[in-house]
């Protein structure tokens, strides 16, 4: 079974790929985000969203009020007060453990014709799915009341497939290119009363790729009865990466594998 959407994504005709990866490569250098709607086919993002349903009773609930900017770009920026901001955190998420090993999330992770669209749109030259058995591809559901507030990532880049979209909330907002922007911008952008911010429209079954290192985002406060489910694929540009067992605890509350379920 195609996981790709062929239909609209032809990635096997060299010129229509081409294509596609050029309009990529424009959007990101543009502000930092690519979407590509409907990107997988119907079966195969049917048959992942039933494994993330399936496997929601096994999800870690984080809540927690967190800064923007862990270690990021204005880390050493001297208003103290613009530091000591928090926002909210609050979703359940999954561990990459817990996933089928032979289902459609991991397929689709692990193929190579994800993998090299990935790479030419963001122009590197080499790409490895992460060694960690924790951290590789994350589930986040998120639902009435959760969000996830503004911050940088620590990532160059992070690849997402929305997976379930919330009835009300649960949008995608971003500000790009203000690693360097001053305090004032930066607190306008926290207060939800900046121009330099902008909605980005994801559906169900868009992949997105965001480089969230220079960019401001977050996740708006869920309202109604239906979860927004996305999948984070994580990659790494040298093979075998193993993320600190700091992160796993913060974002997963362990650092062990779990037996098979
Ligand atoms: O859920 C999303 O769309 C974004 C997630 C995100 O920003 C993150 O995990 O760092
Ligand atoms: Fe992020």
């Amino acid at each position: 079974m195609s996981i790709v959407n062929a239909t609209l994504y032809p990635l096997s005709d060299p010129d229509r790929r081409a294509a596609i990866v050029d309009r990529a490569a424009g959007q990101l250098g543009e502000d930092g985000a690519a979407a590509f709607p409907d990107f997988i086919a119907p079966a195969a993002l049917a048959e992942m969203v039933a494994e993330a349903a399936a496997k929601f009773p096994l999800a870690y609930r984080r809540d927690q009020r967190l800064g923007f900017n862990p270690q990021g770009p204005i880390a050493d920026m001297a208003d103290e007060e613009l530091r000591s901001r928090t926002s909210p955190y609050s979703m359940w998420i999954l561990g990459s453990d817990l996933l089928d090993p032979a289902g459609a999330l991991r397929r689709f992770y692990e193929s190579e014709e994800l993998m090299s669209l990935v790479r030419d749109a963001l122009d590197i030259d080499s790409l490895h799915t992460i060694a960690d058995p924790l951290i590789n591809i994350n589930l986040t559901y998120m639902g009435v009341g959760d969000q996830q507030g503004w911050h940088f990532d620590d990532n160059d880049f992070v690849v997402s497939l929305l997976l379930q979209e919330a009835e009300t909330g649960g949008a995608f907002e971003y500000a790009p290119g203000v690693d360097d922007a001053p305090p004032e911008d930066i607190h306008a952008i926290l207060d939800g009363a900046s121009p330099r911010t902008r909605l980005q429209k994801v559906g169900a079954g868009t992949l997105l790729l965001f480089r969230g290192r220079r960019a401001l985002h977050r996740v708006t406060e869920v309202a109604g009865g239906t979860q927004r489910i996305i999948a984070l694929l994580s990659y790494h540009r040298e093979p075998g990466f193993i993320y600190a067992d700091s992160v796993k605890q913060n974002g997963l509350g362990r650092t062990e594998v779990l037996a098979a379920q």
